[in-house]
């Protein structure tokens, strides 16, 4: 949907002494600096898939907020480009760029100003009236809006009876009026307070479940970044230094800089079962017979077999008992070999939900993608070595 190639910014040069100046050397940082510049934004490149959550993250000064503005062009890459759905947004005319930051990607910032003498309604409103919808359908919009925020009763308050995190919904609010294509929210949680911003965040994750919008996020915070991203860029200085999802850049930073940012990370609410988990030892499907999967199992030493439905979901586990009794009756398939007892959970489970459940069984930890269908497991001791590490790591960090 998005897609940002080798973008780089230089301001307080000429984009044409800018250039000249990026062209000079290999230490381009250097070069301009020298000549009076600042390399806001060194050679970043990415793409942003439709009705993706993708965070933007690094500190202060790291070139987060020139990349978010060189994606509506409210910032002019000296060099490099941004397609959006294929377009090359340079190449637009005025009238297709006010059309892309009117209509298609709505912006959300830390602070913004709501009309005191105006109502939650009228104020989530505005952005509608600039763009000529008669009243009525605005105000429509307006509380269609309100209501996915959750503030669907209180269109007819005023600003200064809210609390920073209703004002915040309202911002929200305000940018879905229009019901953008991209969402661009740039620290938008950063002045909450902190239980506030965790149940944003949470509202956050709700509404973008229902709506699958396209989410450019940007933050300073790591574990707002875990919490939120489908994936995540870490930025340092104007670069890119990682681009994975939050468990792959846990597992593997990729430098000393990363690791000392994940170091204080809780992984235990960040490593999922599909992080932790390993390919099951034994599977067989409905219709197999009883011997063939009881020969499988002896070989490997399962205490039981995962058995799928037509459909690809699991059907049960079958265990040796029950496999060696149908074996003896001489049944052809494992229907009646179901009686294993065993848990399911989805692959994005956090390790700190699903922790209690292994263990309780003769067989791992089953775990299902949506549809159901089995994609790995995780056995108890995989469990106690992820934690184990994640402890490890906190207690080197302290
Ligand atoms: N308009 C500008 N003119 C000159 N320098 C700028 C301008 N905007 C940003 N910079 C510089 O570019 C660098 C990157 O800034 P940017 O605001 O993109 O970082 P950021 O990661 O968003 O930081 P923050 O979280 O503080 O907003 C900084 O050194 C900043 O001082």
């Amino acid at each position: 949907m998005i897609e940002a190639r080798h973008l780089t910014k230089v301001f307080d040069l000429s984009p044409a002494r800018a250039r000249r100046t990026l062209d000079a050397g290999p230490d381009r940082a250097r070069a301009v600096r020298e000549a009076g510049g600042v390399l806001a934004v060194d050679d970043v490149s990415f793409s942003v898939e439709r009705g993706e959550l993708f965070v933007i993250m690094g500190l202060s000064g790291s070139g987060k907020s020139t990349v978010i503005r060189m994606i509506n062009r409210l910032v002019v890459p000296t060099t490099g480009s941004v397609l959006y759905d294929g377009t090359d947004v340079g190449g637009m005319t005025p009238r297709q760029l006010r059309g892309l930051r009117n209509e298609r990607v709505g912006m959300v910032f830390q602070h913004f100003a709501l009309f005191p003498h105006r109502t939650v309604r009228e104020n989530a409103a505005y952005g509608l009236k600039a763009r000529g919808v008669p009243r009525r359908e605005r105000l429509r919009r307006a509380d269609r809006a309100l209501e996915q925020v959750g503030l669907g009763q209180r269109g007819g308050a005023y600003p200064d009876e809210f609390s920073g995190g209703m004002q915040q919904r309202v911002g929200l609010a305000r940018a879905l009026t229009t019901d953008p294509d991209v969402l661009i929210m740039d620290e938008p949680f950063s002045a909450l307070d902190p239980l506030t911003r965790r149940s944003m965040q949470e509202q956050l994750l709700e509404l973008q479940r229902d709506f699958r919008k396209t989410i450019i996020f940007v933050t300073h915070d790591l574990n707002e970044a875990m919490r939120l991203g489908d994936r995540i860029m870490v930025m340092r200085d104007g670069r890119t230094i990682q681009l994975g999802t939050g468990p792959e850049i846990i597992a593997r930073p990729a430098d000393g800089y990363v690791h000392d940012f994940v170091s204080d990370v809780d992984r235990t609410r960040v490593l999922t079962a599909a992080a932790v988990m390993r390919p099951p030892w034994v599977t067989a499907a409905l219709g197999e017979d009883p011997a063939a999967v009881l020969a499988r199992l002896e070989r490997s030493r399962a205490r039981g077999a995962y058995v799928t439905a037509p459909d690809g979901g699991i059907a049960g586990v079958a265990t040796p008992e029950a496999l060696s009794a149908a074996a003896a009756e001489r049944r052809a398939d494992l229907e009646h070999c179901l009686g294993g007892d065993y848990t399911a959970v989805p692959d994005d489970t956090p390790l700190v939900e699903f922790c209690h459940l292994t263990g309780g069984h003769a067989v791992p930890l089953a775990v299902v993608d949506r549809d159901k269908r089995l994609v790995g497991v995780v056995p108890r001791a995989r469990v106690l070595d992820a934690i184990a590490s994640a402890a490890e790591d906190r207690s080197e960090h302290a």
